[in-house]
């Protein structure tokens, strides 16, 4: 086993430094970026907790909905090409007087109805994941306010507060999650939720079973686009009350964590209405009515949501001190020029007032804004895991900023866990934020290459336009000098992976993306010199761990002239290949190609480092200089 005894033969690119399993600031470059955080929106108002105008009306509207009675089936109703549920009508609503307009019944897709059983009955580790799920759902719909109020800024006339509050009862056991996003319709709430878009349910129940462990994972619901549903991990009911800005109304959905439909109201309650944006209020199951403790929450949020972008304030309470008086008269002196009048001294003593108030929970400013050198691994590794829905570390990061010609700021992770097949699609593994904004986790194709599409990361640019669309993107020059530098960190980062003193963690990493590098020797000419190092064989010296062609380089003969190698379908048929014998002889060492890409990509490289790669099974077989003065003579040509 001659692999184990090599010496790694490692050259990492300048600027690059390894962080196995953390992150690192690979280049650093003025930190001129600065965002202030806003202070929370409280003061303290003579003595009593000031509360702003918004404020004050989302504390109108924390009271929980009524419900109403449903029962009577009307009619299926089918949107486009999709099965949205079915749709009921209340019976209760037929008979009643008042104003109340009536409240819908719809059926949840199948799917929907399996994910919540499994949700309700069979997930019980981790349940707090929760409260990231859903704080991550109100940071998207503020994102997509954000986005869209670029171009019309009369989104935000109902209010210009982008933030994500949370306030707990813990007398009631309730939780309300209040968002000013982009709110739902009455008809996206039926799509969003009371239907899967994706096959989500069916990836969950795959990876549910593939799973080894006993007792599931509650983690791992984040990952299938399910996340609204993980409500049902620590609810009874779950009540979304929200507004649209495409709509004058706000709609209240509702639903019961053992029950197979919802239902869909209007709400008329004046005091519940809310400008924009949505609440959710959860009604915890009686074990779980330990999350409507403010502390605990407090530290969930600092746990599972330290890195979304907007102010997430917690309900809180505080105290301040004021000084008030006691009963304990004693004379004071008689001032001169009045002999008659005596006056009470008057006692006094500090007490502390209590009162309940917002408090920032989050730390605001985005962590690629802050100076690598003070964001600890922890950190990167949080933010990596709850921006991408991970649950295991990264192998690897690489946090930068580029600047001159195009300026921007990125952090790139290489996951640990594995991927089965290189996509077809695009990936959204490449968040963009232009000054900030998010953009969309849609472009990355035209960031990166399809075959480094496990890479995952976000990358903010202040140079690109904030109404940017796909095809700006794949005109634009900035765009082409980004994807050219992102692509090169990729390699450093992954290099580093490479020149790990622990050589484990580069076979994690080949084992789960090697392919995705072989697809790079045929698709990505111009990075050839950046690929060729990364890649992994086995060979007739090393059958039991792989080596890198450098390795193979470092132990070529001093009169060797070429990399050979054979392609075979299993190590032991390259082990037993007729061919080998002659090379054997001669110590030379072969590659062994088993891997159906292998061949396909040293075709492609061609050479590496001047020396060509040589098939043995073909004919003519040149072993150097002396074969080939004997080829030339008529016993040894090729018949
Ligand atoms: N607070 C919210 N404001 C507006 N829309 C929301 C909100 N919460 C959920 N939604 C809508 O419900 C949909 C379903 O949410 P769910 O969490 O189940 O999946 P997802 O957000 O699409 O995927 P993931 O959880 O992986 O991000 C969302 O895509 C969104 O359209």
């Amino acid at each position: 086993m001659l692999g184990a005894s090599r010496r790694s033969v490692c050259t990492a690119a300048a600027g690059s430094r390894r962080r196995a399993a953390a992150g690192v600031a690979s280049t650093v470059s003025g930190d001129s970026a600065v965002t202030s955080s806003p202070d929370p929106p409280r003061s303290v108002v003579n003595g009593e907790p000031g509360v702003p105008r918004l404020q004050k009306r989302l504390l109108s509207v924390l009271a929980a909905p009524k419900l109403i009675g449903t029962d009577n089936v009307v009619s299926l109703k089918l949107r486009e090409g999709s099965l949205v549920g079915r749709r009921y009508e209340s019976s209760a609503a037929a008979v009643d007087s008042s104003d109340t307009p009536p409240a819908e019944k719809y059926e949840y897709q199948a799917e929907v109805n399996r994910l919540m059983d499994l949700i309700v009955h069979s997930l019980y580790s981790n349940k707090e994941v929760f409260l990231r799920e859903l704080v991550s759902n109100a940071s998207d719909a503020l994102d997509k306010l954000r986005y869209l109020s670029v171009t019309d800024s009369d989104l935000l006339k109902d209010g210009p507060e982008l933030d994500i509050r949370i306030q707990t009862d813990k007398d009631n056991g309730t939780i309300t999650i209040i968002d000013t996003g982009i709110g739902m319709t009455r008809q996206e709430l039926v799509d969003s939720l009371g239907t899967i878009a994706s096959s989500g349910t069916a990836k969950f129940l795959k990876a549910l079973k593939e799973s080894q462990e006993t007792s599931v994972d509650s983690n791992l619901i984040g990952q299938f686009g399910v996340g609204f549903y993980s409500a049902f991990l620590v609810s009874d009911k779950v009540v979304v009350s929200t507004k649209s800005p495409k709509s004058d109304k706000q709609y209240v959905w509702e639903s019961e964590a053992e029950s197979n439909s919802y239902t869909i109201r209007e709400e008329t309650d004046t005091e519940k209405l809310i400008p924009r944006g949505t609440r959710l209020t959860l009604y915890l199951k009686r074990d779980d009515k330990g999350f409507a403790h403010p502390e605990r929450i407090q530290k969930l949020v600092k746990n599972y949501s330290q890195f979304v972008s907007f102010p997430i304030y917690t309900w809180q309470e505080k105290g301040y001190t004021k000084e008030v008086e006691v009963d304990d008269p004693a004379e004071a002196k008689i001032e001169a020029g009045d002999e008659t009048k005596t006056e009470v001294k008057k006692k006094t003593k500090t007490v502390v007032e209590k009162y309940w108030d917002w408090e920032l929970t989050n730390e605001t400013q985005p962590i690629w804004l802050r100076n690598p050198r003070e964001v600890s691994t922890d950190e990167y590794n949080a933010f990596y895991k709850n921006t991408f829905n991970e649950y295991m570390d990264p192998l690897a990061s690489s946090h930068f900023t580029t600047e001159g010609e195009v300026e921007f700021r990125s952090i790139l992770y290489v996951p640990a866990t594995k991927k089965d097949d290189i996509p077809d699609r695009k990936t959204k593994n490449i968040r963009l934020y232009i000054k900030r904004v998010f953009i969309s986790d849609d472009f990355d194709g035209e960031l990166f290459p399809r075959y480094l599409s496990f890479v995952k990361g976000v990358v903010d640019s202040n140079d690109l336009p904030l109404n940017v669309s796909r095809e700006i993107l794949q005109e634009s020059r900035v765009v082409r000098i980004m994807r050219k530098r992102l692509v090169r960190k990729a390699f450093d980062m992954i290099l580093g992976i490479s020149c790990s003193e622990n050589r484990d963690d580069y076979e994690k990493f080949w084992e789960n993306y090697g392919k995705f590098l072989k697809l790079g020797c045929l698709e990505d000419q111009e990075n050839h010199k950046r690929i060729a190092p990364l890649l992994r064989f086995f060979s007739s010296q090393s059958s039991e761990e792989l080596i890198s062609l450098d390795e193979y380089v470092e132990n070529m003969k001093p009169e060797q002239k070429d990399i050979y190698y054979i392609a075979a379908d299993s190590l032991s048929s390259a082990k037993h290949a007729p061919f080998l014998e002659k090379l054997n002889e001669k110590e030379y060492e072969v590659l062994f190609l088993i891997d159906p890409m292998d061949e396909v990509s040293v075709r492609n490289l061609n050479t590496y480092k001047d020396k060509r790669f040589i098939d043995i099974s073909k004919e003519n077989l040149d072993l150097g200089m002396h074969t080939k003065v004997l080829l030339l003579e008529p016993p040894f040509t090729a018949e």
